[in-house]
């Protein structure tokens, strides 16, 4: 179906401009600004309830990916990475209040699950987006830190996105909105995606490239696997499918990558996609990798990323 409205529809409207030329988090909804009071519901965090700028309003790095127990994890690492004061294990879930995403915040870095899939993903962003414009945050970067099927690749390579495509290779959200399909583009910021892909060339053990990530609403079927619950295709249809996939740049399967990066785009966050693949998806299906050797591979997007925030608040020199 042909899209009805695209990212050039979304005018700014009236005050957003300021925010544009002090660097302030903006939102696109010219309904926020009369409400006279925004609850966060899935954070369990809202404006009359919390100082959300004495909260969050240094907060210049954003990590996100799918699971509570990853990023919590990951702020801990990056806190212990940062050097900053108290115990790691003091770092407390600040949406303890509700259990749909968890939250943690270590300095200028805040760490946070979305849990699987485009619509996690997107109430996630919707309030997350809220948050740091309320909070009135400048210069943000936000980070996905994720896992992913490798198409072609050695299992444990971290892929960079270049372009976030859906399961038909397009650079483009679709979302049906109002009985209507809006389409975005997936635009990610080129210069983030290069600076990443220095700092994975500079960490032994953790091959890195840039490549195109495909996101799909599924990861059986939509995916390609034979091993679901349900499956239509014979495995020659999947390998040609898989080799299209290829052809067309794409590197890499996941679930979140284009609405992050379309969501991320239209509020001009400077955004990016870090996947380790976790399987080539040519040699089969199931992930039966051990335990550990999969949580390995999932702390080479975290030390990739560790290194970047180091070297942007210069405890680390640029090579
Ligand atoms: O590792 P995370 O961040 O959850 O991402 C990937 O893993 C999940 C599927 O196992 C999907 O959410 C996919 O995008
Ligand atoms: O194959 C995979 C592995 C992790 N996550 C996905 O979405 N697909």
């Amino acid at each position: 179906m042909a899209p009805i409205l695209t990212n050039s529809a979304e005018a700014i409207v009236s005050g957003q401009r300021d925010d544009l030329e002090n660097g302030i988090v903006r939102v696109k909804n010219p309904h926020l600004a009369s409400m006279t009071e925004d609850f966060l519901y899935h954070f369990d965090l809202g404006t009359k309830t919390h100082n959300l700028q004495a909260m969050f309003g240094d907060v210049k790095f954003v990590c996100v990916g799918g699971s509570a127990n990853r990023m919590k994890a990951f702020a801990q690492f990056i806190h212990m990475e940062l050097g900053l004061n108290g115990s790691d294990s003091n770092i407390m879930d600040i949406c303890a209040g509700t259990d749909r995403y968890n939250m943690y915040k270590a300095g200028p870095v805040l760490s946070i699950s979305h849990g699987m899939g485009v619509p996690s993903m997107s109430i996630m962003l919707h309030e997350l987006i809220k948050l740091l414009h309320h909070a009135k945050c400048c210069d943000v970067t936000i980070i996905r830190l994720g896992t992913s099927g490798g198409i072609g690749l050695e299992p444990g390579t971290v892929v960079i996105t270049g372009t976030a495509v859906d399961s038909f290779f397009q650079p483009q959200f679709e979302q049906v909105v109002l009985g209507k399909i809006i389409s975005r583009s997936t635009e990610l910021d080129k210069d983030l995606a290069q600076a990443l892909l220095n700092c994975g060339n500079e960490i032994a053990d953790c091959p890195t490239i840039i490549g195109n990530t495909m996101c799909t609403n599924d990861f059986y079927e939509g995916q390609g696997r034979l091993d679901g619950a349900l499956c239509s295709f014979s495995n020659e249809e999947k390998l040609e499918y898989l080799k299209k996939a290829y052809k067309a740049g794409v590197r890499n399967i996941e679930m979140e990558c284009t609405v992050f990066a379309a969501m991320c785009h239209s509020c001009d966050l400077k955004a990016a996609v870090v996947c380790v693949a976790l399987l080539n998806r040519f040699d089969g299906d199931q992930i039966t990798t051990p335990h550990e050797v999969l949580l390995e591979y999932q702390m080479r997007p975290q030390k990739l990323v560790s290194m970047f925030i180091k070297k942007q608040l210069g405890l680390l020199k640029y090579n």
